[in-house]
């Protein structure tokens, strides 16, 4: 794929323009500044999205890549044919919720597309490409053979495993100068997945502060180890439920969602080949002991459409259920604007502490993001902002932020903002949020 990244900033430019007149910019505020009515196009907006998001839970032929009993997050591998025969019956998001969504989806369909090839070896010959730990020419990189790891990890050992995910297991480091790292270990299901590769040839391409580093990797044998800095403070969804040390404050989760949209905007607009993550979740969002955010785990990320004519690539559904982009799921079609559909929930979460979908909930609040457009129509916004917060925040500056997830999470890509323009609201809330706490 060639990408003319000026003639894409230049194309994306001019979007924003149009963008400026999505459906949200339309609410209007009532006599006390601090209320705002959806205008019924918000509401008609988000209707068929959650419908969608219902069909999903229910797919019959859905098959979650895995599951990850803590986070409740289930990632999705959908194929064309999935997806066709999903969609039929399946229409009624009472009945999805009904029924916790992570134990609805079935176990691997036989009937799934592409079958297996048989010819396919469970252990193929690692790729002639890294058949050896390159020298990765970015500083602080490390180059390592898989015997250094392995006594680096103590042999893998238990006491060093920080995570487990659907693609491996993950240890931290410390090498012999003293520098942790995090060291991915594919599990051997996987070993003729793309996931390594699409991995270690996105994160290669890319650097940038609020993106997890790659340091180096190990293609050889039986092994595939993929080697990127340390993050130490846990994930986003950690710090969500409470399981770390403190409950983030409202500062401090609007800096985590500004750090989190400049990564996205990196990959989007800035990097040297457009990237759409397609996995954008808060489990795979990381936090530094400064609480800054890094987004980690590119697993699922693609090089996106070329600029000029195309708009879109055309590939199967992959990401986590609740974050799934319902025009994608849809018609195939991939764009960065997927991505800002996931950042939509994302930032919902963020503000309400609650995942995209909460299964024990009351039934009309187990899809987060229609309790939410529900609850902001009714004038209930201060009742979506997460209670572990437990502090006043202006209500205007909660409103701007409520309507910039809402827009993002628009089921129709054409009506969310792109990441660069979602970053620049960001900043003026921010500023907003700093002049309304030095006045108050
Ligand atoms: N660079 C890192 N620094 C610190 N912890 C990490 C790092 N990478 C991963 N982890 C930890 O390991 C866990 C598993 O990570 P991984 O990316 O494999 O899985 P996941 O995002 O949960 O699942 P999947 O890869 O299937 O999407 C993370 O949730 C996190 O707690």
């Amino acid at each position: 794929v060639d990408v003319h990244p000026q003639a894409g900033r230049k194309l994306l430019r001019d979007g924003i323009k149009e963008e400026a007149t999505s459906p949200v910019a339309h609410l209007q505020k009532d006599q006390n500044g601090f209320h705002f009515l959806f205008s019924s196009k918000i509401v008609a907006m988000a209707a068929p999205g959650v419908l969608i998001l219902g069909c999903v839970f229910l797919l019959p032929c859905c098959q979650p890549k895995k599951k990850d009993a803590h986070s409740g997050d289930s990632q999705m591998d959908l194929t064309a044919m999935d997806l066709s025969s999903s969609f039929e019956g399946s229409s009624h998001l009472e009945k999805v919720s009904a029924s916790p969504w992570r134990h609805a989806l079935p176990s691997p369909s036989p009937s799934r597309y592409p079958p297996p090839s048989p010819n396919r070896s469970r252990h193929p010959p690692p790729s002639p490409r890294y058949a050896m730990s390159p020298r990765l020419d970015r500083f602080g990189s490390v180059h390592l053979n898989f015997s250094q790891i392995a006594k680096a990890t103590h042999n893998f050992s238990s006491s060093f495993k920080i995570g487990e995910g659907g693609f491996g297991t993950v240890y931290k480091a410390q090498l012999p100068g003293g520098q942790w790292i995090a060291v991915k270990r594919a599990k051997k299901e996987h070993f003729d997945s793309s996931e390594f590769t699409s991995e270690v040839e996105i994160l290669s391409k890319i650097e940038h502060l609020k993106l997890v580093r790659l340091l180096g990797y190990v293609d050889k044998g039986n092994e595939r180890l993929i080697v990127t800095e340390y993050v130490s403070n846990g994930t986003l969804r950690e710090h969500l439920d409470g399981v770390r040390d403190k409950i983030l404050d409202f500062k401090q989760r609007l800096e985590i969602a500004i750090d989190i949209a400049h990564g996205l905007a990196y990959l989007h607009l800035y990097s040297e080949k457009k990237i759409i993550h397609r996995d954008v979740k808060s489990s795979n969002i990381l936090i530094n002991e400064n609480l800054k955010a890094k987004v980690a785990d590119f697993g699922f990320a693609r090089v996106g459409p070329a600029d000029g004519d195309q708009t879109h690539i055309s590939t199967k559904v992959k990401g986590t259920v609740g974050y799934l982009d319902p025009e994608y799921m849809k018609t195939y079609q991939l764009t960065p604007k997927s991505d800002v559909y996931s950042y939509g929930i994302l930032l919902l979460e963020i503000l309400t502490g609650r995942r995209p979908v909460e299964p024990k909930r009351p039934i009309d609040e187990r899809v987060t993001i229609r309790w939410a457009i529900t609850s902001y129509n009714e004038g209930d916004m201060l009742r979506l902002v997460d209670p572990l917060m437990n502090e006043r925040v202006d209500a205007e500056i909660l409103d701007k932020i409520f309507c910039l997830a809402f827009q993002c999470a628009a089921p129709g890509r054409a009506d969310r903002p792109d990441m660069k323009s979602v970053g620049e609201q960001l900043w003026a809330i921010r500023m907003e949020y700093q002049r309304t706490t030095r006045s108050g």
